[in-house]
């Protein structure tokens, strides 16, 4: 663990947990924003069948005492001001006891969690699609099989007796983990706005829960679900409780906030920080200008406006659900990290590569790199797939197109099998993931966004090459954090504003988010990049022609 070296030691600290698809982790970050301490623990996934996802609340929970026990060691607890969490979208059931229920078929409790890529619940969101309740217009037009309405739907048709019926509480993951440090079950505005269906200023709305068959979640003033709701960051309750104080190993009574979704948080993480300096357009423009890109096992486009802006196949918007007193709009590419370790690990070339990485003591994704580097020659990289294309959505299409059914294409494949191949199948799948962003950015402009600037973090911004492509495709700058972990200072910046160290949640943005480096786009690559567009707007609409040709007699 690294502590601070000189005289001016910051007096206050804050700890941030944040909860991925793949790992726990956590950090301990000063009033500034900068990281003195980050650990990180991998965590439990299943997958019992195809599209279901299951995950473990005690897991978790386990993971983030251990991660936070390891931030804090040496440190002075008496420093510590607060705590924040975020963490995944996914459903976490327990029961009247607060007790684990199954989420599955086998009643194997332990399995608690569906997670927020399961897409189990497709006819659910079919029929609540098809109710064209007023609701939907919150969430670009159609509600998505991620969000929380149709699991519960689906735990309600086929897990009745052993779940459903039992069930006494349903927690997004990040009110979960807000509840298991304090005891209390208010929960985040941001997880009931983005997934949930409430309206920030009206609340639930009864007669959507009636209209898709959920009226039961109505009853005691929707009690399993929530009525208390707090901004993100506010303070809850007397703070950290002793229990949770011993497992996590820091103070009983410190200030934990109400939490965020992934997502959110490194929206939080990135989007304030000050960029003068740096030639960056948006530097003379308003906030609404930038929009923050999370890019871990799937990536989040989150952009904020002024006055609602209703953009079809974008989430939202939702009221003050990121940045208080702002509009969000979210899109979103559900496999992203995924995506591109399903083509690499899935091709025949992959052990190879992996023991030439391992020999070099490289990442894969860092041998890829200086592979490509080799082969390309003089050219730039981002030519090597003149006739190799790829449509991303191999887990369906979260926006703009808003369409689970889609699937993922490639088109210009050969009779070999080795390292280069491989290489240029990576580099392809890149390309059409910052394909999938400019379109998202196409959507969200048409609709009334005007946007400048991408702040990237999250796992795969520490890919220079997948950084690059996100420049050069959408023709914007892009703006990496001076802390990789950008979602963790996000997520501390909740711990600062409970403790009331900050007066709101813009003067901690401000005050502890960072520019690190600036990646500009290449124009002279533009031509290049707007041909390979128009094949990637024609795969989808072939998809579309393939399918109706085998719906047809
Ligand atoms: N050092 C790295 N270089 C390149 N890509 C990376 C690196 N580390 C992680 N990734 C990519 O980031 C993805 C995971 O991002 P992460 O933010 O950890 O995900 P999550 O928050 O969903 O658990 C992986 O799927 C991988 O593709
Ligand atoms: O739906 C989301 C945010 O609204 C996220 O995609 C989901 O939470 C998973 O995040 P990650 O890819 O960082 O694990």
């Amino acid at each position: 663990m690294a502590v601070p070296s000189g005289d001016q030691k910051p007096e206050s600290y804050y700890v941030g947990v944040d909860v991925g698809t793949g790992s726990v982790r956590a950090a301990l970050v000063d009033q500034r924003g900068t990281l003195v301490a980050f650990a990180e623990q991998p965590i439990n996934q299943w997958e019992p069948q195809f599209n279901h996802h299951e995950q473990s609340s005690e897991d978790i929970w386990a993971a983030c005492c251990v991660v936070t026990k390891k931030v804090v060691q040496g440190i002075d607890l008496n420093q510590i001001r607060g705590l924040g969490f975020d963490a995944t979208c996914s459903l976490v059931v327990l029961d009247k006891q607060f007790r684990p229920l199954p989420v599955n078929h086998e009643g194997n409790s332990h399995q608690n969690i569906i997670m927020w890529l399961d897409h189990r619940a497709v006819s659910q969101v079919h029929r609540i699609n098809e109710t064209k309740h007023s609701i939907l217009q919150y969430v670009g037009g159609v509600m998505s099989v991620e969000m929380q309405a149709p699991k519960l739907l689906w735990l309600k048709e086929n897990l009745r007796e052993t779940c459903w019926d039992k069930a006494g509480h349903f927690f997004d993951l990040p009110d979960f983990l807000s509840w298991k440090a304090t005891g209390v079950t208010a929960r985040s505005l941001c997880s009931l706005v983005c997934k949930w269906t409430y309206l920030a200023e009206e609340g639930w709305d009864d007669s959507f829960w009636k209209m898709v068959g959920l009226e039961d979640l109505i009853a005691d003033n929707y009690s399993k679900i929530g009525n208390q709701v707090l901004p993100p960051g506010a303070s809850l309750g007397n703070g950290l409780t002793p229990e949770a104080a011993k497992d996590l190993g820091l103070p009983a009574g410190i200030a934990v906030a109400a939490s965020l979704i992934d997502a959110h948080a490194g929206g939080l993480g990135v989007i304030g920080a000050d960029v003068r300096g740096y030639g960056l357009a948006c530097e003379e423009q308003p906030v609404t200008s930038r929009l923050a890109v999370i890019c871990g096992t799937s990536s989040c486009h989150m952009g904020i406006s002024k006055d609602p802006i209703f953009v079809p196949g974008i989430w939202g918007p939702y009221f003050s659900a990121m940045v208080p007193g702002f509009w969000l709009n979210e899109g979103g590419q559900s496999v992203t990290g995924k995506l591109i370790d399903h083509m690499v690990q899935g091709h025949a070339a992959f052990p190879e590569l992996q023991a030439k990485a391992t020999a070099r003591c490289q990442s894969v994704y860092a041998y890829l790199n200086s592979h490509l580097d080799l082969i390309k020659k003089a050219q730039p990289v981002g030519f090597l797939t003149v006739d190799l294309h790829v449509w991303p959505d191999f887990h369906g299409n979260r926006s703009p197109l808003a369409d689970l059914t889609l699937k993922g294409m490639v088109t210009g494949l050969k009779l070999s099998q080795d390292l280069d191949d491989l290489a240029i199948l990576y580099l392809a799948t890149i390309q059409a993931i910052a394909f999938g962003t400019r379109l998202i950015i196409e959507a969200m402009e048409a609709a009334g966004h005007s946007i400048s600037t991408l702040f990237l973090c999250g796992g795969l911004s520490k890919n220079p090459l997948f950084v690059k492509m996100h420049a050069d495709i959408t023709g914007m700058p892009v703006v990496l954090s001076q802390e990789v972990e950008s979602v963790l200072v996000g997520a501390a910046i909740l711990g600062a504003c409970a403790s009331g160290d900050f007066s709101s949640v813009q003067e901690a943005m401000a005050r502890m988010s960072k520019v690190g480096k600036v990646v500009f786009p290449r124009h002279e690559d533009k031509r290049y990049y707007d041909k390979k567009y128009q094949v990637f707007l024609k795969l989808v609409e072939h998809q579309k022609e393939y399918a109706a040709i085998m719906k047809g007699d």
